[in-house]
């Protein structure tokens, strides 16, 4: 049967690799340790779900494998919500997107969940990657504009990294992210340690009293957007087919932010809010057996410039443990593990238009 109370929502947002999970995994047992009923739900480009393996084993989760939340598998984001709050019923659910979301089609689809289940968009915290958004924004390009995105759809900013910037490059950063979003808190940060007031599920019970229905996390939605949500109205066309929802509602909700949207934009603007990240492309290989440490090392150090995250499980002929790997902005972190369930050794590469096939084949070498 239908929650009587909304269920609260976070979304956290941020580029690949930018600290959501290592933020995740602090609100979790943030959580834990109040009693708090937490789910996850987590999207993935790759086709394994390695951040899951972090997560707490008792924690209800739903993956999202193989695409992004905003794009492939949007439709299902409502549906896979309705399920775990269904079967587990949560207090809280926290969604972590793909690096290459943009957050406001995230927003809207927890929105259109919005008008099946009551549930309650409350924050969308958006990890910065301090150094990467420094470099990005001497270059410009799409990533950096789905980076912006994120900033300016955030209700909260954690500036992350702060330890691979100098003090004038951390002043540079905050001014940059300022300048896109001048209202959201925003906390500089290394290992994205906030304080986790913000996702205090008692600050939530007395609002939810007075303000909660379905249409107020589309409320939220656009208000914090501000100008910056031209997607809505062409979302609104695109991409109501196929949900469970009737039309009537789903005007009432876009009504919220009808004030907001700019006509003008027009079906290009659709399209380039999915093609913001249509670069971005990903190999995820299974390794047939374990490989050698130095070459798998030296395999990740001569990886292309264009390659800006892998991560995986590995099992190396030269230790007799497991690890599970991470690679972001050409720095590896190895870290041991034991994995739950049967899991493989895999590696999964994110970048943009890198060569697949080279890549492929050099990981193949390791094998033999
Ligand atoms: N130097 C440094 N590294 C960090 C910091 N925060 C996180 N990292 C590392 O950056 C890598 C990525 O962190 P995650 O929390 O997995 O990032 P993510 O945003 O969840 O990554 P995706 O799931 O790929 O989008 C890991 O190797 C972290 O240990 C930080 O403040 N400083």
């Amino acid at each position: 049967m239908a929650n009587e109370r909304a269920v609260t929502v976070h979304l956290l947002s941020g580029f690949l690799g930018s600290g959501k999970t290592t933020l995740l995994n602090q609100v979790v047992d943030y959580y834990k340790a109040q009693d708090v009923k937490v789910a996850v739900v987590m999207n993935e480009l790759g086709d394994v779900n390695l951040d899951g393996q972090f997560i707490d084993g008792d924690v209800p989760m739903a993956e999202m494998l193989g695409g992004c939340i905003c794009c492939t598998i949007r439709g299902d984001l409502g549906l896979e919500l309705k399920e775990l709050i269904d079967e587990h019923a949560p207090d809280v659910v926290l969604i972590e997107s793909t690096g290459a979301a943009n957050p406001m089609e995230i927003i809207d689809a927890v929105t259109e969940a919005a008008l099946i289940m009551r549930i309650d968009l409350r924050t969308i915290a958006t990890v910065v990657d301090g150094p990467e958004l420094l470099a990005r924004s001497k270059r410009g390009g799409r990533t950096y504009k789905l980076m912006q995105d994120q900033i300016r759809c955030a209700t909260d900013l954690v500036v992350n990294k702060a330890d691979k910037l100098s003090p004038d490059e951390l002043v540079e950063v905050q001014q940059l992210v300022r300048e896109l979003n001048a209202f959201a808190p925003l906390t500089v940060t290394v290992r994205s340690v906030i304080d986790l007031a913000i996702f205090d599920p008692g600050d939530g019970e007395a609002k939810r009293a007075h303000e909660s229905s379905p249409a107020s996390a589309a409320a939220q939605g656009s208000h914090v957007c501000g100008a910056n949500c031209r997607h809505r109205e062409h979302d609104h066309e695109g991409h109501d087919h196929g949900h469970a929802h009737d039309h009537e509602h789903d005007h009432e909700v876009h009504d919220h932010a009808g004030d907001h949207a700019e006509h003008e934009h027009g079906h290009g603007h659709h399209h380039a809010a999915h093609d913001s990240h249509a670069h971005v492309m990903t190999l995820t290989h299974y390794f047939a057996g374990p490989i050698d440490s130095h070459d798998f090392e030296e395999l990740l150090n001569g990886l292309p410039q264009d390659v800006y995250r892998a991560k995986g499980i590995v099992t190396f002929t030269d230790t007799n443990s497991r690890f599970l790997f991470q690679f972001a902005y050409r720095e590896t972190e190895f870290i041991r593990i034991t994995p739950q369930g049967n899991v493989h050794d895999v590696a999964v590469f994110i970048g943009e238009h890198f060569d697949k096939d080279a890549l492929l084949a050099k990981l193949v070498r390791l094998e033999r």
